[in-house]
């Protein structure tokens, strides 16, 4: 662990840096990007000097929309902010220029970070980032900084997306036949899209630690290094997109979806610390049980007392409640342990770097929000001074530990009455989140699926 985290790396962009390059000609095209609730890279690619003369100061507008459709992007009933009734007017995308970046995949592009705000400047509180930047907020009274590290694994197809979808996504190719977990030769064989996504990011600013293979087939997780909360949730959406647009450069395609198949599922473990403003440690204490401080005890409590009720926060979609199944790697129980991968909340490293990895979020999870909501679950520990339940010890599969929900439908009812979560996110936001969830148990529970038809086709 190196304080180098918190600096500025290659392929971050001063603004005057980007005027060099936009007055040579080396960068013609800026990206001004927010995510949406699916946390999908949204936005507008600029000219340069449009968005030196006039955007990066004053922003760009967007349909308020974005933050109010499906997946599919249907405009879609029951959102106070953004409706037909309300004419689905404007929201300003307004450049966080800390952000900005060299996209050294794309020709000559820069692309810059985005906060929502209403035409009057007030903050659009239902953005992920928004989210994210009040519970930050909130920590920040306690005077404490958090810092995340997100371990996104994927799949990695021989078909290009376009192939992909033009086959309803059957029988396709994944770059292994066989489980692939730490193998170098098979990795090998994605070796030229994988080095490419990773000196990509490392040229747009990102840390990039490393690869290896995952258990599924063609599964593959890349990883970078923790920074500071919302850097790191920035650079997560971007390394995200920019993954699947080097896919699609390469010929392949790549999913994060939680669970792709009957197979090892895509996790998004979300590695979680906090330091003191100063940058010491406050989460480790020598003469503390396990090396505990109270505080740590207090912040480890309160995310397992709001693990379940914010579940929706951390495995947003139908899919994500596939992944929970038992000896998959992937969590069932509501319980910690000091480096065990069976339970939830896997406590790991020392110091500074004393952590809690939080195992429930799948590839398909929106970063902002889930972070937002291990930030809210610490804080309700910390302010209440809850109780540290005792360590797990051994396999919390077959343990009686409360159990992570098992669908959409009990997470949705679980943060629909959960007071913490009205007081930690305000109404506005559980409202506009429950709803999201309304919307896609609808269209699951309206679809005829492919296992129904393999079923009940002949069978029945
Ligand atoms: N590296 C691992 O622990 C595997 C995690 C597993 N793929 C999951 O979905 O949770």
């Amino acid at each position: 662990m190196t304080e180098s985290t918190t600096q500025p790396r290659s392929g971050n962009l001063t603004v005057d840096e980007l005027n060099v390059l936009i007055d040579d000609g080396s960068i013609d095209t800026v990206i001004i990007a927010f995510t949406d609730m699916q946390g999908r890279l949204m936005g507008k690619r600029a000219s340069a000097r449009l968005f030196r003369d006039e955007l990066a100061g004053h922003g760009a507008e967007c349909c308020n929309y974005l933050l109010a459709v499906d997946v599919e992007m249907n405009t879609v009933s029951g959102y106070r902010m953004s409706s037909w009734e309300k004419g689905y007017g404007d929201m300003a995308m307004i450049p966080d220029l800390g952000t900005l970046r060299l996209i050294p995949w794309l020709q000559a592009t820069a692309l810059v970070m985005a906060d929502l705000t209403w035409l009057d400047e007030a903050p659009v509180v239902q953005s992920p980032r928004e989210i994210l930047k009040t519970q930050i907020a909130r920590l920040a009274e306690h005077g404490l900084v958090p810092f995340v590290g997100t371990e996104l694994e994927f799949i990695v197809f021989e078909d290009t997306y376009r192939e992909a979808w033009g086959r309803n996504y059957s029988g396709l190719t994944p770059a292994s036949d066989y489980n692939i977990d730490y193998a170098l030769l098979a990795s090998t064989r994605m070796e030229p899209l994988l080095r490419d996504i990773r000196n990509g990011m490392d040229g747009a600013g990102m840390y990039c630690e490393g690869v290896k293979g995952e258990c599924n087939f063609g599964q593959q997780e890349i990883a970078f290094r923790y920074d500071r909360a919302l850097a790191t949730c920035d650079n997560h959406a971007i390394y995200k997109n920019g993954a699947k647009e080097i896919a699609g450069q390469h010929g392949q395609s790549i999913t994060f979806m939680a669970k792709y198949n009957e197979r090892e599922g895509n996790s998004c473990h979300i590695h979680f610390s906090v330091r003191s403003e100063n940058g010491d440690a406050v989460l480790a204490d020598e003469k503390g049980k396990h090396g505990f401080s109270k505080l740590m005890e207090h912040f480890i409590a309160g995310q397992l007392a709001t693990l379940r009720e914010f579940s929706l926060f951390l495995a947003p979609n139908i899919n994500s409640y596939k992944r929970y199944v038992e000896g998959s790697f992937a969590p069932t129980a509501v319980a910690w342990g000091l480096d065990n991968r069976t339970c939830a909340l896997r406590v790991v490293g020392h110091g500074l770097g004393l952590r809690v990895e939080n195992r429930v979020p799948g590839g398909d999870v929106n970063q902002y929000l889930a972070v937002a909501a291990l930030i809210a679950g610490g804080l309700h520990g910390i302010e209440n001074e809850l109780e540290l339940e005792p360590i797990f010890e051994g396999n919390a599969y077959v343990s009686d530990a409360p159990r992570v929900p098992a669908s959409l439908r009990e997470a949705a009812s679980l943060f629909a009455q959960s007071e913490i979560a009205k007081s930690a996110f305000g109404t506005d936001v559980v409202d506009h989140y429950l709803n999201n969830a309304r919307v896609e148990q609808a269209a699951f529970d309206a679809a005829v699926t492919d296992w129904e038809r393999v079923r009940g086709f002949e069978r029945f």
